[in-house]
């Protein structure tokens, strides 16, 4: 079976919208100074949701970077909470996402190239792969849920997708 071969768009807070929010220290967000004048604070860039019963918990992902071309051939949603990556790195690195709702095909996949100063925030629901890290090995700030309940749905893609090479 032929794989849909993936468009590669580059990630800005407008088109990530329908997905969350991009967590990124530019003038577009609101930002004002404080301590002083020696600190510039972004503020408030993400909506980091918990969920029923849910406890916000900061880990630290290692990922291995993934080899492209890559296929796509899953996706999951976490459907009680936000899940937001960080990079620490500062290496580019890839989300693929797509609308919450039902199990999404591969027309409906979205794939952003990221840049190693911006994060992501997944809102609950939203269909996303798993960390897809470039280049080397790379440490990314994960803020997520610890809670009861199931929290992490899995959608198999037949067709898949095909992501790379890079623009
Ligand atoms: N399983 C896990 O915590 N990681 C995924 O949710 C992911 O989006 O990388
Ligand atoms: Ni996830």
């Amino acid at each position: 079976m032929t794989l849909r071969s993936l468009t590669i768009a580059p990630l800005t807070r407008d088109a990530f919208a329908p997905f969350g929010q991009v967590i990124e220290a530019s003038d577009a967000a609101q930002h004002f100074t404080i301590n002083d004048g020696n600190t510039e604070r972004y503020h408030d860039l993400a909506h980091i949701e918990p969920g029923p019963q849910g406890k916000t918990i900061v880990s630290i992902f290692r990922g291995l970077p993934r080899n492209l071309p890559f296929e796509i051939s899953m996706m999951e949603r976490h459907p009680l909470a936000s899940q937001a990556f960080m990079p620490l790195s500062s290496r580019p690195y890839l989300v693929v996402v797509a609308a919450a709702g039902e199990a999404p095909t591969v027309e409906q996949l979205h794939v952003f190239l990221c840049q190693g100063r911006q994060g992501v925030n997944y809102a609950a629901g939203v269909w996303h792969h798993p960390l897809l890290a470039l280049e080397a090995t790379s440490d990314f700030l994960v803020i997520d849920r610890s809670g009861p309940g199931h929290n992490c749905d899995i959608a198999t893609l037949t067709p898949g997708g095909l992501i790379g090479p890079l623009p």
